[in-house]
């Protein structure tokens, strides 16, 4: 068990993604040690924190350590909890792409729901859940058919995706075991976030990169589906490091919302710490 004098120790799931490279970076610059699950792949898939590693050519880790896993293998993550001894779980690990959850959405609700399940039941498996600080990526998804503008921590869900489906499932589960176990565990409802490392079949990346082709004349022009929707937009970075327990110890969690809100945003990042 680490001492007072020892690095903090997170692990996140989904530490390749956008939001986990971020959340590995800031992490890392507060001092932690940082631990992350990625999945086997026949290619390298850890481009976004390639340049967290010691030595970036032979792959040395630094404060950072990588472990093979998957949100559909209980076992595997008994294993990791268990020999990482995490203080705080970030779970961003999912299947997130909307669009693609209609495709595929036997396998979303096993990695976006369930997979949630299989985390926390790993905690509590290793009996580190009065130890541990779980943090879920919920979503704004979860609003679907919007009930109410803006939505706010009491606007009642209305998912409209097996994405949201499955995330619905997630953020109920992350609330039963606060409630039935006591353990600190929280949602934080994000709304859409971008950066340039945001995957390149969501909107933003696919119309930047597009326009990119087409001012090089490597291509005329760029399709689109909807364009009606509506979608609040703000930057990775500064969702993941308010998402952190680094700035929820120093900082009330509804004064950042409230913060958020004033100065435009309509974000809710949605924290809900466990009551005595
Ligand atoms: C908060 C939420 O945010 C993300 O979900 P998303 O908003 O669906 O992501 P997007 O950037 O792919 O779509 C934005 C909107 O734009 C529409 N749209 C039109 N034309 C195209 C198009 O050609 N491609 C794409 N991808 N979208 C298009 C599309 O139908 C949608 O209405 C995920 O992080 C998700 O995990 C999450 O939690």
């Amino acid at each position: 068990m680490a001492s007072s004098g020892s690095p903090k120790i997170a692990l996140i799931t989904g530490i390749t993604g956008q939001d986990g490279s971020y959340l590995a970076e800031f992490l890392i610059s507060k001092g932690y040690e940082v631990h992350g699950i990625i999945r086997r792949s026949s290619s390298f898939n850890t481009g976004r924190i390639q340049h967290l590693y010691s030595n970036p050519a032979s792959h040395v880790e630094g404060s950072m350590k990588l472990h093979y896993g998957d949100m559909t293998d209980s076992s595997c993550l008994v294993q990791i909890i268990s020999s990482v001894q995490p203080r705080e779980v970030y779970n961003l690990a999912a299947q997130s792409h909307v669009k693609v959850s209609f495709d595929m959405s036997e396998y979303t609700a096993e990695v976006d729901a369930v997979g949630t399940l299989r985390l926390l039941d790993a905690i509590k498996t290793c009996k580190f859940h009065h130890q541990v600080k779980f943090y879920q990526a919920s979503t704004s998804e979860l609003y679907g058919k919007v009930v109410e503008t803006p939505q706010t921590e009491t606007t009642p869900f209305y998912p409209r995706s097996p994405y949201a489906c499955a995330k619905l499932y997630a953020y109920w589960i992350v609330v039963n075991y606060r409630e039935a176990y006591n353990m600190f565990a929280c949602n934080g409802i994000l709304f859409n976030h971008e950066s340039p490392r945001r995957g390149e079949n969501f909107v933003t990346r696919k119309i930047t990169r597009s326009v990119a082709k087409i001012s090089l004349g490597l291509m005329e022009y760029v399709q689109l589906g909807n364009l009606d929707s509506k979608r609040d937009w703000g930057h990775a970075k500064d969702y993941v490091e308010v998402s952190s327990f680094e700035r929820i110890e120093w900082r009330d969690f509804v004064h950042t919302y409230r913060l958020y809100r004033d100065i435009g945003h309509i974000s809710v990042t949605k924290l809900q710490k466990y009551t005595q």
